[in-house]
């Protein structure tokens, strides 16, 4: 962990990867023929180092690029020994596949790409290299039938057992939103479960996205020697902006980010000024909810007095000052019981931050809303809180860029509701009762639309990361989406993407009051004077943090408790 835990690199959209390929064959820093070779020579390299004894491996090789790089993977396991089949198209593909085509059948034939060729022989292994980034509508026909046949064999065993390793992506994979061409979202049906994925150069966003993490398994990211130096330069003309990632196994020093000095932002985590006082060290105040609700807002104390606030104060309605009584003991605990008390309270310029949501209750949430937002104190507004806002007439109105929204992916949907449902695609029709003919046959209809919709799909698909940098520019604030792909866009920053999904110990955050610690923590670096977009970053990379440091078994209460852990691994 330590010292990566903050460290990013590069996410890009397809056609980014492209512009940068684009770059590097325009300013003669490489051909296309030669990026090809070491893409394949990268792919070859990573298989040899998992099954170092030859086997018998069947290649499948697409029209267009990815199945060039199949091609060199071809020859360089022929080269090494393997018993090497090939199973490719007769379209003839672009120049430089076309070459690495022409040189393969050097070595060895090249039999039809069908699911009965699949099915002929047993292999070892399996490489799919049909389709990579260049895939931009679901695949039709044989090739969907043999895809398909790929994809169950990852999951009962059926047909094709053997391992497949995936050329820059599972076949049907968006490489833009993690999703899976012609299938419904969410559905992984169609595209292959790979062991193995190597990719080039940077990962992209369907790699961590959605469906991504579980289609690629193990995910490699190869150099095929794509200059750093200038880097930005070829993607000025090509939006969305670029945005970044983090998560273990992905740490890389990047070529830029202003944002976020690694050294800096551990020292002002770690430490605190020798002459200091705790209100050097900020105030956090945190509106707690009525009787019966006070774990919420005391997890998210913790994880802010953790993360090193000089002050939390607990501010329940009087009527739960009792409750609220609980440990921890450091905590302050005073009573705000309505939207003038709390502007009084927020007279003390000494309180720089304050957090809304967890356990407050949906109608205490909306009675302090206004008034909380209308102080422009930096806020994180979590659960109840998002809900309230969600339900006002206009839910986005006194936002400000001091304020950080973290909603769910229930949360987010109320509060966007148009962005959620352009991320969700075409959605299945309720089926009817059977007894009802004419409900039948319209729901017969729109079953057929719907699959219409499905089929004329065009990549790239709509991404969460989109939906949230849509939702951030609406908001005019940091929104932090969580998940196990926890995407997070703001005014302050690029675009990020906290991914954990990679990560065994990550499924162990979504378990009760682990939403209440996250926004416990991003509160804390806020008060302590991180900035909305940082504090966002900051959290993210924290919880999952503490969720990897303890392990299995994890509950909510455990989170703040490890952070010590986390914080002696970033000594530096
Ligand atoms: N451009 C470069 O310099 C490099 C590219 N590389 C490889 O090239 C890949 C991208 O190559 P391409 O842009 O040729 O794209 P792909 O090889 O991913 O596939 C695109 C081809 O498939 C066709 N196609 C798209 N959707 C289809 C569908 N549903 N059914 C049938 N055909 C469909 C396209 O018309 C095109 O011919 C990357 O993923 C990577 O593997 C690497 O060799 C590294 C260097
Ligand atoms: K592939």
């Amino acid at each position: 962990m330590g010292k990566d835990l903050f460290a990013s690199r590069e996410l890009l959209t397809s056609a980014q990867m492209r512009a940068l390929e684009n770059h590097a064959m325009a300013t003669g820093l490489a051909t296309g023929l030669a990026l090809m070779e070491r893409a394949g020579a990268a792919v070859a390299q990573e298989i040899r180092l998992r099954w170092p004894v030859p086997g018998r491996v069947v290649v499948l090789c697409g029209p267009g690029n990815n199945g060039g790089d199949g091609y060199v993977v071809a020859r360089l396991l022929d080269e090494a020994g393997w018993q090497v089949r090939v199973l490719g198209l007769e379209t003839a593909p672009g120049p430089d596949a076309a070459e690495m085509k022409r040189r393969w059948r050097e070595r060895g034939g090249i039999e039809a790409l069908t699911v009965e060729g699949l099915r002929r022989e047993e292999a070892d292994l399996t490489v799919d290299a049909i389709f990579g980034t260049g895939l931009t509508r679901p695949p039709e026909g044989e090739i969907a039938a043999l895809l398909r046949d790929l994809g169950n064999a990852a999951r009962d065993g059926h047909a094709v057992s053997q391992p497949l390793v995936a050329v820059d992506a599972p076949s049907g994979l968006c490489l833009d939103s993690g999703a899976v061409l012609g299938a419904r979202r969410g559905a992984d049906a169609g595209a292959p479960h790979a062991r193995l994925t190597v990719t080039f150069d940077s990962p992209r966003r369907g790699h961590v996205l959605e469906l991504g993490p579980a289609l690629c398994g193990e995910l490699v990211i190869a150099d095929i020697g794509l200059a750093r130096q200038g880097r930005v330069a070829p993607f000025g003309a090509i939006a969305p902006p670029i945005a970044l990632m983090s998560g273990p196994r992905f740490a890389a020093e990047q070529a830029f980010e202003s944002h976020f000095g690694h050294d800096e932002l551990c020292r002002n985590l770690l430490t605190k000024s020798a002459t200091g006082h705790k209100f050097s060290h900020g105030h956090a105040l945190i509106l707690a909810g009525g009787l019966g609700q006070g774990g919420a807002a005391r997890l998210s104390a913790k994880a802010a007095l953790r993360v090193g606030a000089g002050l939390v104060t607990l501010a329940p309605p009087t009527e739960a000052l009792g409750e609220h009584a609980l440990p921890p003991d450091a905590l302050m605990r005073r009573a705000v019981d309505g939207p003038e008390d709390l502007l009084h309270r927020l007279e003390d310029k000494r309180i720089t931050a304050a957090l809304l949501g967890p356990g407050s209750g949906i109608e205490r949430a909306a009675a302090l809303l206004s008034a909380l937002l209308e102080t422009g104190r930096p806020t994180v507004l979590d659960a109840d809180a998002l809900t309230a806002l969600s339900r006002r007439a206009e839910p986005l109105a006194g936002l400000h860029p001091g304020c950080v929204l973290t909603p769910h992916l229930g949360e987010f949907a109320r509060l966007f509701p148009d962005l959620a449902e352009k991320l969700r695609g075409p959605v299945l029709p309720a089926s009817p009762p059977p007894e009802d003919m004419a409900a039948a046959l319209a729901w017969h209809a729109a079953l057929k639309a719907d699959q219409a919709a499905l089929a004329a799909m065009r990549g790239p698909l709509y991404s969460k990361l989109d939906a949230v940098c849509e939702a951030a520019a609406r908001a005019g604030c940091t929104v932090l989406l969580k998940g196990a792909d926890t995407v997070i866009a703001g005014p302050d920053g690029p675009p990020f993407v906290q991914a954990s999904s990679y990560d065994a110990a990550a499924p162990w955050l979504a378990t009760a009051g682990s939403g209440d610690v996250l926004a416990g923590i991003i509160l804390g670096a806020m008060a302590r004077g991180s900035g909305p977009y940082r504090g966002a970053r900051i959290g993210a990379a924290l919880h999952a943090a503490a969720a990897r440091s303890f392990g299995p078994g994890l509950i909510a209460d455990d989170l703040p408790d490890t952070l010590p852990k986390v914080f002696h691994t970033l000594a530096i």
